[in-house]
């Protein structure tokens, strides 16, 4: 506004350019509030819809003569639709004006105390009464404690004595009791004229339906409707659960559910109430009442009539009281059962508020101040696929850059495939993206209004896509949630998960390959694939002497690693066939399949049904196996291990020649020199089977010290118990 030119062309290039934008921003705020408050599907943000409606005043406080009375600057919310009765509000309902900085809330104090002193309701001292910095008197104190200065507080702040309460993030409604009882309930609409909601409103079980106490013959009630964070989360797992849209926030969820024209699916909803103000008050003989003398004092008394009114209230002396209120509301916001905007502040004193009236749309005796937007709008560029160690596919959303939260925000979780199918985000669309506290950015849904024709439905890829190796087919077992790469044994981005499993204790049993050489040495890409791990051992090579230059290595350890890894070049196929890391393939049933095949080359080529032949393997198991060997890129590592020499033998013979063939056997407590492994192991060399539980099929208990309930219930059933002794008979037989 500085060095505007007055008059002369340029000066109405600029009038023009103002006069147009204004038109077209009050078109736009228009359309917005018929979809906030009517449709409830807004289309923007609020933090965008707060940016267009500070520019229309902007330029309307530039040119006082434009103002019209039907600008959106002057009006509330909009005029309903007729699918509810109208309800003619007797007083009024207004809106709030904002403040989003701490200069704003300076001012509006300022302005306040101005007012208040030239009224002679206010002391000259209380004028900007901040105290300063770091010193005592704050002037804030909760609300029951309201005036008495704590002792460590110096003397009370003289300034404007304000109640500072929560600001909802839901939706106003009106309450009429006459009589004490509730006779009608309504929306705020366009302030003089809101939908009668009656049915839907004594649905909620915060809302009294008959006042406590000696009421008035009116009393009007307004307060929020609102949906706390967890019923709002169930109520959307129970729309998924049966296939309806989930909804975008609480607030959208509260509306909805609150403008319902069927009372009933109201009743189904989650919705609470608190009160923050009132309407009418009349007396018997019709006349106004003001039973209490401040704002506090009135939420007390509406409290003593049974309404919840709105905890965390406090009442705060001058401008540096709010701003501290400001701040310990914003700090805690995340905690808070249900979500707010931000605070208000209220002049506590009626006459005060008396005084300062009214201005278009709101109170001059109140503010909102905001919190900085946890939501906002942006384009979703595009879907990017990210495969984590175990090949699982993790749909990500690039995002236009967009400021929400305190940050800029490129990137958002999607989860996975259903997420996505279920919020139906499509590239191109327009995102609700939210970023509350340190919680990860997401993409809330679609506006469905803005999305561009002929956007097509997301697929999660066909095939692995880390770039350019892998290229592995991917696959969605049945009833799993995460789609993965089936690469396992070659997918880069499964590399070093891959080793570090085929090299543990119960697979190849490699000692000295720990995490960190695997991270080295697949990062130098000097190991991709098992096959390059024995390659690299193979004598012939240069393998050793390269090891011992690593870091923590030396001549010694490389030496034994060598050795380690050519131990292995003929492990039993059971182990190898645990070692690929194949899903669902734990050592039982890599056993049970190695035992039943016999060669790698059996159960690569093994169908399902041949797998299925195999005790204990059940579908989920052999879909997997044939998963896994159906991928070429996993064939030709097995290939390749082959090519440098390795060449599993066949497990332990056959059952039949084994003295616990067939036999079940349970292990219970401590054995005096066998450990539970050495145990199982050896009774599975020798042809038996240990199970977790003792039933009837138990052949014998092994009991060792602290055996537990197992003992119990080997004697319920009769089953014979032996300890470790008898054991190793029953082996040496
Ligand atoms: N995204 C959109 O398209 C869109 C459109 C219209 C409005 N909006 C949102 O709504 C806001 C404007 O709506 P508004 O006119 O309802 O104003 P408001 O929500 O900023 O403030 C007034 C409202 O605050 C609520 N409130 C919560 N706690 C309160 C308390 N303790 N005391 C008094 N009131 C309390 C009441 O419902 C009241 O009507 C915008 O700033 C924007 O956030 C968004
Ligand atoms: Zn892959």
């Amino acid at each position: 506004m500085t060095s505007r030119p007055e008059a002369g062309a340029a000066g109405q290039d600029r009038e023009t350019a103002d006069r147009r934008r204004l038109e077209s921003l009050r078109a736009d705020i228009e359309a917005h509030n018929r979809r906030y408050y009517v449709e409830d599907a807004p289309s923007v943000s609020d933090a965008e819809y707060d940016r267009l409606m500070a520019e229309l005043q902007a330029i309307e406080h530039d040119h006082p003569d434009w103002v019209t009375p039907d600008s959106p600057t002057q009006r509330v919310g909009a005029t309903p639709l007729d699918h509810f009765a109208t309800v003619r509000h007797a007083v009024r309902m207004l809106s709030l004006s904002n403040a989003f900085e701490a200069e704003d809330v300076v001012a509006f104090d300022e302005r306040v105390a101005a007012i208040l002193i030239d009224a002679g309701l206010l002391g000259e001292a209380g004028r900007g009464a901040v105290p300063a910095d770091g010193a005592a008197p704050d002037g804030s104190g909760p609300l029951a404690a309201a005036d008495e200065a704590a002792p460590h507080r110096g003397p009370p702040n003289p300034g404007v004595a304000y109640a500072a309460e929560y600001k909802f993030d839901g939706l106003a409604v009106s309450l009429r009791y006459e009589k004490g009882r509730l006779v009608q309930a309504a929306t705020r609409g366009d302030g003089a004229q809101g939908e009668d909601i009656t049915a839907n409103i004594r649905t909620l079980r915060s809302v009294p339906l008959r006042l406590r106490g000696d009421a008035p013959a009116v009393l009007e009630v307004r307060g929020e409707v609102l949906m706390t964070r967890a019923d709002f989360a169930r109520l959307n797992e129970a729309q998924t659960a049966r296939g309806d849209k989930p909804f975008v926030n609480p607030r959208n969820a509260a509306a909805g559910s609150l403008r319902q024209l069927d009372p009933r699916v109201t009743a189904t909803r989650p919705l609470r109430f608190y009160a923050y103000g009132w309407g009418q008050i009349l007396d018997a003989a019709g006349a106004e009442l003001r039973p209490r003398a401040t704002h506090s004092g009135m939420l007390e008394w509406l409290a003593g009539f049974g309404f919840a009114v709105s905890p965390g209230r406090m009442l705060c002396h001058g401008a540096s009281a709010l701003l501290r209120f400001y701040e310990t509301v914003g700090a805690s916001r995340a905690n808070l059962p249900y979500e707010i905007d931000g605070v208000v502040y209220k002049v506590d004193d009626l006459r005060a508020q008396d005084v300062l009236g009214f201005v278009a749309r709101a109170p001059r005796f109140a503010i909102a101040h905001k919190f900085p937007a946890q939501e906002e709008t942006t384009r979703l560029l595009g879907i990017d696929v990210q495969v984590g160690r175990t090949g699982a596919l993790t749909p990500v959303a690039r995002l236009q850059p967009v400021f929400v939260g305190g940050v800029t925000v490129t990137n958002a979780t999607l989860h996975n495939e259903d997420e996505i199918h279920r919020k139906d985000v499509r590239i191109g669309d327009t995102v609700v993206v939210r970023r509350a506290g340190d919680v990860i950015p997401e993409v809330v849904g679609p506006v469905l209004a803005l999305r561009p024709a002929g956007a097509p439905v997301f697929d999660l890829l066909a095939a692995c896509p880390v770039c350019p190796e892998c290229g592995s087919a991917v696959e969605r077992p049945e009833g799993e949630a995460v789609t993965r790469c089936t690469g396992g044994l070659f997918c880069p981005a499964q590399r070093k998960q891959t080793l570090w499993h085929a090299a543990s204790r119960k697979a190849l049993d490699i000692d000295g390959l720990g995490d960190k050489l695997i991270e080295q040495l697949v990062d130098n890409g000097k190991v991709r694939t098992l096959a390059d791990l024995y390659a690299l051992a193979d004598p012939s090579g240069g393998g050793e002497l390269e090891l011992s230059t690593y870091p923590r290595m030396g001549a010694k350890s490389a030496r034994n690693l060598v050795e380690a890894i050519n131990q292995r070049r003929h492990p039993p196929l059971s182990r190898l066939l645990y070692a690929l890391g194949i899903r669902h393939v734990g050592e039982t049933t890599a056993r049970d399949v190695a035992r039943h095949f016999g060669s790698i080359d059996a159960i690569m080529h093994a169908s399902e049904d041949a797998l299925l032949q195999v005790p204990d393997v059940g579908p989920v198991v052999a879909a997997s196996i044939r998963r896994f060997f159906a991928e070429a890129h996993n064939r030709e590592v097995i290939d390749a291990l082959r090519a440098v020499g390795v060449e599993p033998r066949a497990d332990e013979a056959p059952a039949g020649e084994k003295p616990l063939a067939g036999k079940t056997l349970v292990l219970t407590g401590t054995l005096p020199s066998l450990s539970r492994d050495e145990a199982t192991r050896l009774i599975l060399a020798a042809g038996g089977k240990v199970s977790g539980s003792v039933s009837r099929k138990t052949a014998w208990v092994v009991a060792g010290d602290e055996a537990g309930s197992k003992l119990a219930k080997a004697a319920e059933l009769g089953v014979a118990v032996i300890d470790e002794a008898g054991l190793k008979a029953l082996l040496g037989a």
